[in-house]
């Protein structure tokens, strides 16, 4: 017989609460009898007096009405929209604050999903700046009052809100996307509307190469044509030598995916160049490129260090992306597969294997789930693996394939600390055991967590 049980408040109820904790997505929680109530936010050790907005059988959401004790890493947010834009979670917790939340973030899921209790979690590496540290920028464009609004969407709408300046945004992107939005509005290029699936301009990228300062520059229109586009063009390259690329992406569905199939140079290359450490890489618009240029570099050297490779070594890079691991990798091992989905990052991989004279890497297009057990079956071992997945994590066949190959170490780059927990614990039920785990703040005053963890065959 089950029990019905009445949530503990009710809606529009005034509650005072202690916070005890954060979520994932950086709303503070509060427990009445062990009921969760979430507030955005509020942060742990926080006294204060909420309203009950939302109530679910598990679960309310409140507001925040007053205030009675404030945490010691509170502080004012910097950013004039941080309410309403969302790209940012934590910029009323101080960096310090950020760095202890995002440890215990990994602790707790360690503990409760992953059920490893012993295992050594290190601090956080966090950056000496926490701000200005994104090299891509992608903005939804819209149009009001006869010109042009770039921005992003107002939390939970789709209402586009202009934006001059992000706080986390590399300088040389928003300048940019300032002086595109003011010299396509110069020659009539229509903002996309939703609501209508008419006009032309949806979404403009802008990807900075920090090492080389080169830039590229996306269009995503509805239309197959951007009017005007050589006097665009001319006169972005004209103020912005630094633009390497100019490209268009058409889109002509109705769907909230940024990026239609077909991409076609408008100008100059179909990529540009950046480096980490010593290797350099093309980088095309459809790829996957670390955001965090600064961080990207600890968190590769820190991939490496736990692969341990002797130059004896052959290794497996899953979900490889451009190479940019597999190439790090390369550096110190006998011989590195890559696998990736996306064909065109693997085009890119191949590219920079030759750029950087690497011989002893190789690539295949394809799901990692797919092809791993495939070169299982044909006889293909790795000493290492590596696996950098996207936030859902492993796919299982992909685990089962590792558990069967056995070998010595397997080291997990992971954007999603539940997943990671989930899936070591796959891997230790298989016979291989976890031992440490490297947290690296790639997305200060956000949520999100990235962690490297390695793991030996036992
Ligand atoms: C977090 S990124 C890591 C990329 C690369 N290791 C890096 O650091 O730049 C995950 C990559 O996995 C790719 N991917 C997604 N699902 C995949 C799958 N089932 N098999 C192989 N690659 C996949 C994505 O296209 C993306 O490039």
């Amino acid at each position: 017989m089950s029990v019905k049980m009445t949530p503990p408040v009710g809606k529009n109820e005034y509650i005072d609460v202690i916070f005890e904790d954060l979520t994932h997505d950086g709303a503070g929680v509060a427990k009445v009898n062990g009921y969760p109530i979430f507030v955005a936010q509020a942060l742990p050790e926080e006294h204060a007096t909420i309203k009950i907005i939302k109530v679910k059988k598990n679960f309310a959401f409140g507001r925040l009405i007053e205030l009675h004790k404030k945490s010691p890493y509170r502080q004012e947010a910097p950013c004039t929209v941080y309410k309403q834009c969302g790209g940012c979670q934590l910029q009323h917790l101080s960096y310090e604050g950020q760095l202890k939340a995002k440890e215990k973030q990994v602790r707790d899921v360690m503990r409760r999903i992953g059920g490893l209790e012993d295992v050594l979690i290190h601090p956080v590496l966090g950056m000496e700046k926490p701000w200005e540290y994104r090299n891509k920028a992608q903005v939804p464009i819209g149009d009001r009052e006869g010109g042009l609004v770039a921005g992003f969407y107002r939390q939970g709408t789709h209402e586009i809100i202009n934006m001059e300046k992000c706080l986390i945004q590399i300088e040389a992107n928003d300048v940019l996307i300032q002086a595109v939005k003011a010299i396509c509005e110069k020659y009539g290029v229509q903002a996309y509307r939703e609501e209508q699936h008419k006009g032309t301009l949806r979404h403009v990228m802008a990807r900075y190469g920090q090492v080389t300062g080169e830039i590229m520059l996306v269009f995503v229109t509805r239309t197959e044509d951007l009017p005007q586009q050589q006097q665009i063009i001319d006169e972005i390259v004209a103020q912005f030598p630094n633009v390497k690329s100019i490209v268009q992406n058409v889109n002509t569905k109705r769907t909230n995916v940024i990026f239609g199939d077909v991409t076609k140079i408008l100008y100059g290359s179909e990529y540009i160049y950046d480096c980490i450490g010593d290797i350099k890489f093309a980088i095309s618009a459809r790829s996957f490129y670390q955001v965090n240029p600064i961080q990207t570099k600890v968190l590769y050297d820190k991939a490496l260090e736990y692969a341990a490779l002797s130059g004896q070594e052959e290794v497996i890079d899953a979900y490889c992306g451009i190479g940019t691991i597999s190439l790090f990798l390369a550096q110190k091992a006998k011989k590195v597969y890559g696998v990736e989905i996306v064909p065109e990052a693997i085009e890119d991989a191949k590219r920079n294997a030759a750029l950087n004279g690497m011989t002893n890497v190789e690539f295949a297009v394809g799901e990692a789930e797919t092809v791993i057990p495939n070169w299982y079956k044909q006889g293909i071992r790795a000493d290492v693996m590596v696996v950098d997945p996207p936030r859902k994590g492993c796919d299982d066949s992909l685990l089962a394939t590792i558990i069967d190959m056995k070998p010595k170490r397997v080291v997990y780059v992971s954007c999603n600390p539940a997943t990671l927990a989930r899936d070591l614990r796959i891997l230790e039920d298989g016979g291989f055991k976890t031992r440490e785990i490297q947290p690296v703040d790639m997305f200060p005053q956000t949520m999100h967590c990235e962690a490297v963890a390695v793991l030996e065959s036992v």
